[in-house]
Order: C-alpha cells, then structure tokens, then sequence
C-alpha cells in the first residue's frame, strides 16, 4: 500500500519529482501514465502524464484515471506536480485540473507550491522567481507551448479557476508550523480555497509540508516533497544503485530553453552535434532523418548531441509557417524516431532535454516505469528502465534544468 500518489503533468517532471520523494525517504517508482500493473513495496508512485500542453478538458480527465488508480493503490495523500515554472496558459491546466481533483477529493482547499529553492525557483507575495529576476523576465516568457508573461501566480491562477485565491505570506510561513496552519485556517475561513505559498529557502518547504497535513491534496514543483518527510516516522529509502550502465550514449534535445541552450553551447565544445531543422523535416521527414542517422551511427562510440534548432527565429518562422502545435509536434516525432532508430545501435545511456520531447521520446521506446537512480544535478536523476529495445540507462531533463557542463558530466555518475 503506497502512501502518496502523485499526478506529473510531464515525464521530465515526474522524475524531478520521484528523485525528491526518494531524497525524503519514500521507496518511490515511476509509472508512464496509468499501468496495467500494480507496484509491490512502494511508499509513493508517481503516475507520470503528457498533459502539460494538451487541452483543459483531456488533462482533467487523464487527471482523474489517475487518481481513481492511485486511490485503489491506498494512497492517502495526493499530490498534483506541475512545473517550477508553473507552465499553463490562461486556459490551464493547472487550475482546472486542480480544482477537479479537489472536487473528487471532497477538498474545500489546496496550496499551490511551485518553489524548488535549489534551482532558483523561489515564491515572495505570490510573485514567482527563476534566479533574481521575475518569472516573466527569465526566458519563459518565450516558452513555444506555454508562454509566461506574468509572474503573479495569484492572477495566473485566477484567470484559470472558479474558486478564490489566496496567497500565503513568507512574513507567516518563517514563524514556524503553528502560525502557518492557523493562517492557513483563517485563509479557509476567509473563503479562499486556492491557496498560493511563498517559499524561499528549504525550510519553508518542510513548514508548508506539515501545516498542510490534513489537506488530502497538495500541488506544486517538486521541491514541496521535500517537505513531505517530515510528515511521515519512517522514511525507509535509499537512492537504488542501478544496474551497471554501457553501450553507446547519446543526448536528444527537443528543449527550446535558455538554460538547454547553454547546456548544449557547452556541449559543442566537446562532442559531436548536429541540428534539427523543423523546415527540413516539414520538406522531407525520412529522407532527414534518413541523413541525421547516417551522420550518427559512425559516430557512437562516443557520446553525441542531436537537438532541435532552437534559435528564435527558426522556431519563428516555424510556428508562423506550420503552426504552434504542428510544428512543437513534428520536431517531437524526429525525435522520436531517431531515438528508436538510434537505440538499435546498442545505445545503452540515453539524455532527453525537454518534457514534453521526453513524453514523445518515452512513448516511442515503450517505456512502463522507471527505477530512480543517483541524482546528476537538482530535478535530474538517472533512472533505469527495460524499454522496448532492451534495458536503458535515462535521464529526462527538464528544460530548464541541470548545470551548463551537465552534458558532458552525467556519464560520469553512472561509470
Ligand atoms: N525549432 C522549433 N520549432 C518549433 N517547435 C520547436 C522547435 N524546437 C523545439 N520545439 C518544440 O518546443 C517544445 C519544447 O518543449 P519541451 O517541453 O520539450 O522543452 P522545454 O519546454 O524546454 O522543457 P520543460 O517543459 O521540461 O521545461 C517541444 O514541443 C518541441 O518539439
Ligand atoms: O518543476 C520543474 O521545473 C520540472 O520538474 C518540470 O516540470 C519542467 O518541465
């Protein structure tokens, strides 16, 4: 009987999460999307969706199997993760999905916790930063899927919600359990039912986790799990050594990111790297990805790069030409089928930047759960799965995760 059930919006997201479940000490495993199979001796499963980005409508619904699933599991407490950048559009999903699971839950209130101070995503006033500059200021106003524009979370979350928002304070939440539970009380009283928190340093992570005990749903990052230890006497898990890793390693890179962008300049310097160009795919898919492979395989004895070109006025003219969507899902297809192309070659370590690139990626190799291994910077775990291909060594990478050198680095852990 596992204790938490945790709904990820994304793959990359949901093994962020999964790795700070284990960092609490919850045995923990991750499931691509509703398994056919029930996971023995866990303490929390996350069941990891493609809803991000797709509409309201589909990710409430997806949303709610899931939950209907994790409840026969026996879980208790609910967790919905989405990111720490609190990716939506006016339209949701945040919000709407939210507020359905509440109304499954019976819940009259939530807490929406995006913060994950150790990649800079901390909350003050409602108000949410990357590093020292405001949401809105930090690239994702650019997202291609999701742009940013507003950093108030309160009104994000309004324009997408029924219910009312509230936002509780720092000022509150650094005096400790007691006062953050009777603010919490008297927000509740006050009739706000949505409940954003500050957060600015780890501590405030663990005072959250407990003032909010009693509340069957929680929502945010990753970084609220944290917390989440604290609620619980005995946190029994240790990071899993992995199975021994090998074959050939290769990074996709589907992230159109500021900090992918750097992680590749970097990477540029030490590996070979090819470009994907959306226009070209758009002329002739095969006969472009026919040209990438044979550029790659020769060259598998080392790691190598294959990404996206992400230069904005490629994605531009991309979006302007195909489309928003059509164009974010061509690119995803090429890299999909390169990965399932590539693996044939005994590819055994295998790198995806960008969450929803990893939904596609992790579809196409038929990957069911996923074993969290050692963690290669904050977010980022390698995790070990059986894909349809064989056993493989992965890590999905959010976007804006990881340090600029993590691509060059991250074989090293698993040597
Ligand atoms: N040149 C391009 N033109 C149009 N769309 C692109 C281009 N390059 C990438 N994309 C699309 O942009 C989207 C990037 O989203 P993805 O979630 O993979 O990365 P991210 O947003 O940087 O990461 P995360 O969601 O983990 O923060 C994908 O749908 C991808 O296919
Ligand atoms: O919370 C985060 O930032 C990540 O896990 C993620 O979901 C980015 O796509």
């Amino acid at each position: 009987m596992a204790l938490i059930g945790c709904i990820a919006d994304d793959f990359t997201g949901g093994t962020d999460l999964a790795n700070n479940l284990v960092k609490s000490g919850f045995r923990t495993v991750q499931t691509i999307g509703v398994p056919d199979t029930a996971p023995e001796d866990v303490d929390a499963i996350v069941v990891a969706l493609k809803s991000r980005s797709i509409p309201a409508a589909d990710a409430v619904r997806q949303s709610l199997e899931a939950l209907t699933w994790l409840q026969t599991q026996g879980c208790e407490k609910f967790y919905f993760k989405y990111c720490s950048t609190f990716d939506s559009t006016a339209k949701g999903n945040i919000g709407p999905v939210a507020e359905a699971l509440m109304a499954a839950l019976g819940c009259d209130a939530t807490l929406f916790c995006p913060a994950f101070p150790a990649t800079g995503r901390t909350v003050y006033h409602g108000y949410l930063f990357v590093g020292d500059v405001l949401l809105n200021e930090s690239g994702m106003e650019h997202h291609p899927l999701n742009p940013m524009t507003d950093a108030s979370l309160a009104r994000w979350l309004d324009a997408q919600t029924r219910g009312r928002v509230g936002v509780l304070g720092a000022d509150v939440i650094k005096r400790g359990e007691q006062a953050t539970r009777r603010q919490l009380a008297a927000l509740r009283d006050a009739g706000h039912t949505l409940i954003v928190t500050d957060t600015l340093r780890d501590a405030h992570l663990t005072t959250i986790a407990l003032a909010s005990r009693d509340m069957p749903l929680v929502t945010g990052g990753s970084g609220l799990a944290l917390g989440l230890g604290a609620l619980y006497s005995a946190p029994t898990s240790e990071v899993a050594a992995l199975p021994e890793a090998g074959g050939g390693a290769l990074i996709l890179a589907g992230s159109a990111s500021n900090r992918t962008r750097e992680q590749i300049e970097h990477a540029r310097q030490h590996m070979p790297i090819r470009a994907l160009d959306p226009e070209a795919l758009h002329r002739d898919f095969s006969a472009t990805l026919d040209a990438i492979e044979q550029w790659a395989v020769p060259r598998l004895g080392s790691p190598l790069l294959i990404h996206s070109d992400t230069r904005p006025e490629i994605v531009r003219k991309a979006q302007q030409s195909l489309g928003v969507e059509a164009s974010g899902a061509l690119v995803e297809r090429a890299l999909a089928e390169l990965a399932t192309r590539l693996v044939e070659h005994d590819i055994g370590r295998l790198i995806v930047a960008g969450g929803e690139t990893s939904g596609a990626i992790v579809r196409a190799l038929g990957i069911g759960s996923q074993r969290i291994g050692p963690e290669i910077d904050p977010g980022v775990p390698w995790t070990w799965t059986e894909s349809d291909f064989g056993p493989l060594h992965m890590a999905l990478k959010s976007g804006n995760f990881g340090a600029p050198d993590m691509f060059t680095r991250a074989w090293e852990i698993i040597e």
